[in-house]
């Protein structure tokens, strides 16, 4: 589905991501893990088309998309929910997933379709996104990415600042979309959730993968050794 291969990627001429491989398979979770500042961000940046493209290749769908726009990415599939539950404060919920919805076919039906996947927000289509709390927009920002229908969902740190009680909830939800056939490329501070998530793992240091390898019995250890926690 997404594969990197040794890429790098960073601002003006400073590379902040340097000859990171790292794959996402078709309905799989991938962690990428990493100290403030290691370069998550600029590599889902990167993926999206955020952030140009310094060398190696990024593929997806087996297509090296390094010069395809950000837009193109989009439609060819791709969802990105940043950091920061960004949302259209001034609108209100239900305008927000509308922006989105409408003038796509079955519009309605994809607006209720998350409506059930997160409850909370039908009590509070007619409430401004920015009077909601943080978790309930991280909500709405997730909600509104999936009614474009992707197949990769890339989140940056959907758990961040969030209130522990909707914590559950969006992981649960982000475990539910990778169990339906959706490949998810997370950032994620929270380890155990992360390893839960994830089929793979890739923690970065300094813009370089430190350590890289399958969720399974052991990579707790790998990952704290790599992050030195
Ligand atoms: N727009 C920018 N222009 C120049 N340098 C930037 C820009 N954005 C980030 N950086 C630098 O790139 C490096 C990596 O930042 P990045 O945000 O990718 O890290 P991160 O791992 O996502 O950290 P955090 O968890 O704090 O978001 C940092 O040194 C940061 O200062």
């Amino acid at each position: 589905m997404l594969r990197l291969r040794n890429l790098t990627c960073g601002y003006g001429r400073s590379a902040v991501v340097h000859g990171v491989d790292l794959e996402v398979g078709a309905d799989e979770v991938t962690a990428v893990m990493g100290h403030n500042g290691a370069g998550k961000t600029t590599l889902l940046r990167a993926v999206v088309g955020l952030v140009p493209v310094m060398s190696g290749t990024i593929e997806f769908d087996g297509e090296a998309i390094n010069r395809k726009p950000a837009n193109r990415r989009v439609r060819a599939g791709m969802a990105y929910v940043p950091q920061g539950q960004q949302c259209f404060a001034h609108l209100t919920a239900g305008e927000n997933l509308r922006l989105v919805a409408d003038g796509r076919k079955s519009g309605r039906a994809l607006v209720d379709a998350q409506l059930d996947r997160f409850p909370a927000l039908r009590g509070l289509l007619s409430r401004q996104a920015g009077l909601l709390s943080g978790g309930q927009r991280q909500q709405l920002a997730i909600a509104r990415a999936l009614i474009t229908e992707p197949r990769l969902l890339i989140l940056d740190e959907p758990t961040e600042g969030i209130q522990p009680n909707v914590v559950a909830e969006i992981e649960g939800a982000i475990v539910d979309l990778a169990k339906g056939g959706l490949s998810v490329l997370l950032v994620e501070q929270h380890l155990g959730f992360a390893l839960q998530a994830a089929s793979r793992f890739t923690v970065l240091r300094s813009g370089r993968v430190a350590s890289q390898g399958e969720a399974g019995s052991g990579a707790v250890e790998r990952v704290r050794e790599a992050m030195a926690i």
